[in-house]
């Protein structure tokens, strides 16, 4: 099916995923109403041929099937309430972080179809990782709709449990932010180690691009790639005993996911 959608919020996460749609055609632009207060975003999501308001006035005479929100998850629950007249009929996705199912139920009524999505940012450029879990509510039309949406910004993965989605969040929603943390650790070391700012940059982020390619394409484990770079005593086994030395960078990821992981659980609290 090709649906009516209503985006609540076009920062940037929505504005972002707007984009991969309109351009893979997965929804016309006239089928698609934005809305946002923040006046130069409004303008920014217009432009892209969709209409947009900056608030839900008259939000009842809309014919909607997907209802997405894409606000923060601290304003949520105040801008929800606007748009229980659209429910049951539409069905809800958020990409908001941490907000429960269970909340929108009780806003919007028990019968509501909800989905939960979390996306990231390189969404932006059709490389996003999207994790869905959808309630029992959603007919299998709209969750082929959602999925033809959400492909257009990167890959899927279908939740099997809410509390999932949490441990999503956790690895690829915050995911971008740690990898471009690495980037920035890279390119610092790489000026300190004596190369221009210009050099280092280069260096940094096509070695991160590379690797995750080839990690993706040639289907080898990432610990048989890494092997194949480790000559015996050579320059990135010394690397590597800095950051494999008691699991050094595995405890620190692993602190972080867990921490990203409980503020997650926290925010829907
Ligand atoms: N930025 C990221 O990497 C990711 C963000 N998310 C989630 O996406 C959501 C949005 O995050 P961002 O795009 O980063 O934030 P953002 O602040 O860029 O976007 C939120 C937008 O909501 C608008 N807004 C505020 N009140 C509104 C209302 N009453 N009606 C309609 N729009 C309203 C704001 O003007 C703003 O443009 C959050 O819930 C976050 O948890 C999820 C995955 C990744
Ligand atoms: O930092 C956050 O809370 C949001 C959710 C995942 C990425 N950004």
């Amino acid at each position: 099916m090709a649906g009516k959608v209503i985006l609540v919020g076009c920062g940037n996460m929505g504005f972002d995923m707007l984009k991969g749609w309109l351009a893979s055609g997965a929804v016309q632009p006239a089928d698609v109403l934005v809305i946002e207060p923040n006046e130069t975003l409004r303008n920014r999501a217009g432009e892209q041929g969709v209409r947009t308001s900056a608030a839900p006035d008259g939000i009842a005479g809309e014919s909607a099937d997907l209802v997405i929100i894409a606000v923060k998850p601290q304003v949520l629950r105040d801008v929800l309430p606007a748009y229980k007249p659209l429910a049951p009929k539409a069905a809800f996705l958020s990409i908001a972080a941490g907000i429960a199912i269970s909340t929108f139920s009780e806003i919007l009524g028990s019968d509501t179809p909800v989905i939960r999505c979390m996306p990231n940012t390189p969404a932006a450029i059709g490389k996003g990782m999207m994790g869905i879990y959808a309630n029992e509510l959603v007919s299998a039309d709209i969750l082929a709709f959602v999925n033809t949406l959400l492909s257009a910004s990167g890959e899927v993965v279908v939740l099997d449990d809410e509390g999932q989605i949490d441990a999503v969040t956790a690895v690829s929603g915050s995911g971008p932010a740690y990898v471009f943390h690495f980037i920035e650790c890279l390119e610092a070391a790489a000026v300190k180690a004596g190369l221009s700012e210009k050099a280092a940059r280069l260096l940094a982020m096509q070695t991160v691009y590379g690797a995750a390619n080839l990690a993706k394409e040639s289907g080898e484990e990432p610990g048989r790639l890494r092997e194949q770079v480790t000559s015996p005593n050579g320059t990135t086994a010394a690397a590597l005993a800095v950051l494999m030395g008691e699991n050094r960078l595995g405890n620190l990821v692993d602190e972080a996911v867990d921490a990203a992981r409980r503020r997650s659980i926290e925010l829907g609290k």
